[in-house]
């Protein structure tokens, strides 16, 4: 049994009542783990006849599964590299639904790293309208641009601000906004002990005080009508239902939709508390556009790329930021004084004479796209040597070929001579 901090213990106990001891014995409960279904790759319904793991659905969120983590390994799993699936803790997937998605709808996520909810919204959105995906740590947010990467995302704005900045800009202009806050994490206590070490009680009453400028911040970038959820993997009261109401007590003009505690005892999950909100009064919002120059000349060499390896011509606006080419999301609000990470669909690289197309295109991209397609099995030895960053003997010359596991894009190779140059990131090669 694992020992938790007296302090918490005690608050549980006085939230908890006659539950406490149910609550308690959840501790001996192996911990819960869980995938969730990247739509943009793939259906729900295809994905599962692929057959590749055992698994049981997950209640609360339609494209997320149980997997027992004794019997299978999704994390090392060439699909998994192909970002048709992503690994989060099932109470985790209860959030986004009921930020009630729709296609086109202008997004916020505030707290975004390491992108289990930004992945989430983007398969919902299905490439229409805007997610900004916003992470205030200069590390964290790089593991949320690899993971927005993977599955494919092409309608994402990924920013790495503070809250006050991005409210001097963004004042009443989403339709939804998360706030999945930095919190002191008593949800991971079953699944990581390090959570129990760096537990205090002023760890609480820290994150108290984050959450609630988080918070306020957040709730003047909402339109009227709009919908924000306040979420936390945290239990204690003083993260949760006081964040809330204090909140609540400082703005009438909020509709409490829902305030809702995911407990380990009562579902199987590691716990979450969701808030739902409905702004009823009108922010004032001074948002400016981005005017796009057309490129033509400029683009020559993408184009020719183009017309020699896609099946499509990639249509919308395209930005040139120095060398590298981006697609940008039709709604493209001035992001002036936002440092951003990627605008869009980072799409290649203009070197002297010639295109070099990106990672991130050859995961949006769909193997009918694509003129060249080189197809690994799942269970292939070929297939973990192409992850690894070797080259492949395909006795072919073809130029620019896509690499792809049972048909999902897993990156680009360069094949002359027979032999494909392996373009898969040496950042993101297994060492396994
Ligand atoms: C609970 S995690 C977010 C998890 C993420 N939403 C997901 O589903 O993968 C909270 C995040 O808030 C960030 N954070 C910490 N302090 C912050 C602050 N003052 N303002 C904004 N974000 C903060 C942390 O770096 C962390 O990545």
């Amino acid at each position: 049994m694992i020992s938790l901090p007296q302090k918490f213990l005690e608050d549980m106990k006085k939230i908890l009542g006659e539950e406490y001891d149910e609550f308690l014995k959840s501790y001996e409960d192996k911990k819960t783990t869980g995938l969730r279904v990247n739509t943009l790759k793939v259906s729900v319904e295809d994905f599962l006849n692929m057959g590749i793991f055992n698994l049981t659905p997950i209640s609360w969120s339609e494209e997320g599964f149980y997997y027992d983590e004794d019997e299978v390994r999704p994390g090392k799993n060439p699909l998994h590299e192909a970002g048709i699936y992503y690994l989060q803790e099932p109470s985790a997937m209860a959030v986004v639904p009921n930020l009630d998605i729709k296609e086109g709808d202008k997004v916020l996520d505030i707290c975004a790293a390491p992108g289990g909810k930004s992945t989430y919204i983007a398969s919902k959105l299905n490439g229409k309208g805007l997610l900004i995906s916003n992470e205030i740590n200069k590390t964290r947010v790089k593991a949320l641009g690899e993971n927005i990467e993977r599955f494919g995302v092409k309608n994402v704005i990924i920013t790495n601000s503070s809250a006050k900045d991005l409210e001097k800009i963004f004042k009443g202009y989403f339709d939804k906004i998360i706030v999945d806050a930095p919190c002191s994490g008593e949800g991971m206590f079953r699944k990581d002990e390090g959570a129990i070490k760096d537990w205090s009680y002023n760890k609480v009453l820290e994150c108290k005080s984050i959450q609630e400028e988080l918070l306020k911040r957040a709730y003047n970038m909402l339109k009227e009508g709009g919908i924000l959820v306040y979420s936390t993997c945290t239990f204690s009261r003083e993260e949760n239902e006081d964040v809330v109401n204090e909140f609540l007590s400082k703005h009438e003009d909020v509709d409490i939709l829902k305030m809702e505690r995911l407990w380990p005892h009562k579902i199987k999950g590691e716990g979450h508390f969701v808030a739902k909100m409905k702004k009823a009064s009108q922010t004032e919002s001074k948002v400016k556009t981005t005017k796009i120059k057309k490129l033509t000349s400029e683009i020559k060499n993408f184009r020719e790329f183009e017309k020699s390896f896609l099946n499509i011509k990639i249509e919308g606006n395209l930005e040139l930021k120095g060398d590298n080419l981006y697609l940008v999301p039709d709604e493209y609000p001035s992001l002036k004084g936002i440092k951003v990470l990627r605008s869009g669909l980072h799409i290649g690289t203009l070197k002297k004479n010639r295109f070099e197309p990106s990672h991130a295109l050859s995961h949006y991209l769909k193997k009918e796209d694509v003129k060249y397609v080189h197809n690994l099995n799942l269970n292939s030895k070929e297939v973990m040597d192409y992850l690894r960053g070797n080259t492949l003997n395909t006795g072919k010359s073809r130029g620019w070929v896509l690499v792809t596991v049972e048909g999902f894009p897993l990156g680009w190779g360069k094949e002359s001579n027979g032999v494909l140059k392996n373009h898969y990131p040496k950042g993101l090669r297994i060492k396994y």
